[in-house]
């Protein structure tokens, strides 16, 4: 369980966020759902300690954290792939740094590959194959960082429609198979639907969370559920009105 208390970020003394509240329960997969540049990355950088936060507690399975960084597996909006390391070495990144058993590593990492559809590309470099595949590859690097939470910030938003129903698929996967606990970015809608067991949407900057919204639609779901297009309706006239806050 993920605790968010009262978090603050200041840009220029401008705020980001302030009095941000946010409570995460173990195994769901949670989207966060806001407008452009209302502060999602900023959100996701501060709890992973990336710029420090200037208020507020983050508790992490009851501990008070400074932030989540060594606790959870990010995956950026780009893949961050090193461009010298084939793409099983960038997946064996994670087992590498951190000493763990190679050989164990390797044989979950090819597992991985195989069931992402990259067997065959393993010793090829990410400037060799296509957007969809070195995202394939990000996800399967976020996933050998062996960690309860993951936050995805947009890791889809790149890819063509089909590549990106694909990994929707894959997605679910993490949640369902490696019973991971997801926060996930995400500018659109009908994939929040499809996915999240909760939405969060949020204003504009500065961001508070306007709506939070449980689905209890068993998945895989289909976008013409007429449940979904409600919850559509009323995502997309929260976001409306979240643009004049
Ligand atoms: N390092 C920084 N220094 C100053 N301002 C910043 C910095 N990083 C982000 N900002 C500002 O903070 C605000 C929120 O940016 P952020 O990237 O978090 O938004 P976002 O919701 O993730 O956007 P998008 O959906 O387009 O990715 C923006 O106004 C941005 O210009």
């Amino acid at each position: 369980m993920l605790q968010i208390t009262d978090l603050a970020k200041y840009y220029n003394g401008q705020p980001v966020f302030l009095g941000l509240d946010l409570q995460l329960p173990a195994g769901r997969f949670q989207v966060l759902l806001g407008p452009s540049g209302c502060g999602k990355t900023t959100l996701f950088n501060t709890l992973t300690g990336v710029t420090p936060a200037d208020e507020g507690t983050i508790t992490w399975q009851g501990q008070t954290v400074p932030h989540l960084g060594s606790l959870c597996a990010y995956m950026h909006q780009k893949d961050l792939l090193l461009p010298w390391f084939s793409l099983m070495d960038n997946a064996l990144l994670p087992a590498r740094t951190r000493g763990r058993d190679m050989a164990g590593a390797r044989g979950l990492a090819e597992n991985l590959f195989s069931r992402l559809g990259l067997d065959g590309y393993e010793s090829h470099r990410p400037n060799q194959v296509s957007g969809g595949m070195r995202q394939r590859c990000a996800l399967v690097r976020t996933l050998m960082f062996d960690r309860d939470l993951i936050l995805l910030d947009e890791p889809l938003s790149a890819l063509d429609a089909i590549t990106r129903q694909r990994l929707q698929h894959l997605l679910l996967l993490l949640q369902t198979e490696f019973a991971k606990t997801i926060l996930m970015i995400t500018h659109d809608v009908d994939e929040a639907l499809l996915l999240a067991d909760d939405i969060f949407v949020s204003s504009s900057l500065p961001m508070t969370l306007i709506r939070r919204i449980q689905l209890n639609q068993p998945k895989p779901r289909a976008f013409d559920d007429p449940d979904l297009l409600h919850i559509k309706a009323d995502i997309l006239a929260h976001l409306v009105k979240g643009e004049a806050v």
